[in-house]
């Protein structure tokens, strides 16, 4: 599999009001994009038209791979809310997405996909007998088993607690490694942890973040790591903190 660079471009808009002014952001190949901001800025919208879904915002302008192929068939996302199905075994909300598109399952390669997300044991358990933690490794094997190169990451591990999100940081980006991935945190020790690059989305437009030259997971107790989120807190203290459309 070849992951795309994606080449987002233009202006974002909800109504009459711009969301995001002129923006010309490229998002490279096979490394992981972290996308920060104001609540309400725009982040989830940008995500949603990256993945052709439906989106209320209008985008003046372009979202393309920088291979030239579309990019809707080689997309997955997960998001913050795990959105497993509660009557669903753990391994049946693996293969969801492929018995809706019509077919096979592959139990084997879903229990080997929970397997590796430590949950080889509880693959026959349904969601409200899991953990928050627990379900979203579920929900992270169903975008595994997805396999596609592009995967986008809506707040994921927002909801977990402290060690829970510091396990599945280390996870996700063992497991996602050689795609293209996009996410968004309000966290900025999230995003100097995981981000190859990080960017700051603010009504005014999308601009770069520093980052440590060390590779991500970065070890949380490093002092370029510390320094880094000092300096990105810092920084997103100077924007409002929602934006209202
Ligand atoms: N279904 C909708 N109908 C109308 N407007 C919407 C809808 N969903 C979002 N919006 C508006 O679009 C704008 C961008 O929303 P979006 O969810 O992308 O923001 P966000 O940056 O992801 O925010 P948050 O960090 O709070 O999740 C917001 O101002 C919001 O009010």
């Amino acid at each position: 599999m070849t992951a795309p660079a994606l080449h987002l471009a233009g202006r974002l808009h909800s109504g009459e009001t711009t969301l995001i002014d002129a923006f010309d952001l490229k998002l490279p190949a096979e490394q992981w994009s972290v996308l920060l901001g104001p609540s309400g800025v725009g982040k989830t919208t940008l995500l949603r038209l990256i993945a052709a879904l439906p989106s209320a915002a209008r985008l003046e302008g372009d979202i393309t791979a920088c291979d030239g192929a579309p990019i809707a068939s080689r997309v997955t996302m997960m998001a913050q809310d795990d959105q497993l199905l509660p009557w669903a075994s753990a391994v049946d909300n693996v293969t969801i997405c492929a018995r809706l598109r019509g077919e096979r399952p592959r139990p084997d390669r879903a229990k080997a996909l929970l397997a590796e997300v430590g949950l080889a044991d509880l693959a026959a358990r349904k969601p409200s007998h899991l953990s928050a933690g627990q379900r979203q490794r579920v929900a992270l094997s169903r975008a595994l088993y997805e396999d596609r190169a592009i995967v986008l990451l809506d707040e994921p591990f927002s909801a977990l607690d402290a060690m829970t999100r510091h396990t599945m940081q280390d996870l996700a980006a063992r497991l996602l490694a050689g795609r293209t991935v996009v996410l968004i945190t309000h966290d900025p020790a999230e995003a100097i942890r995981l981000a190859d690059f990080a960017w700051i989305l603010t009504r005014a437009g999308i601009t770069p973040c520093d980052l440590p030259c060390s590779s991500p997971p970065r070890a949380p107790e490093a002092t370029a790591t510390i320094a880094a989120q000092a300096a990105l807190l810092q920084r997103m203290r100077l924007i409002p903190a929602t934006v209202a459309s």
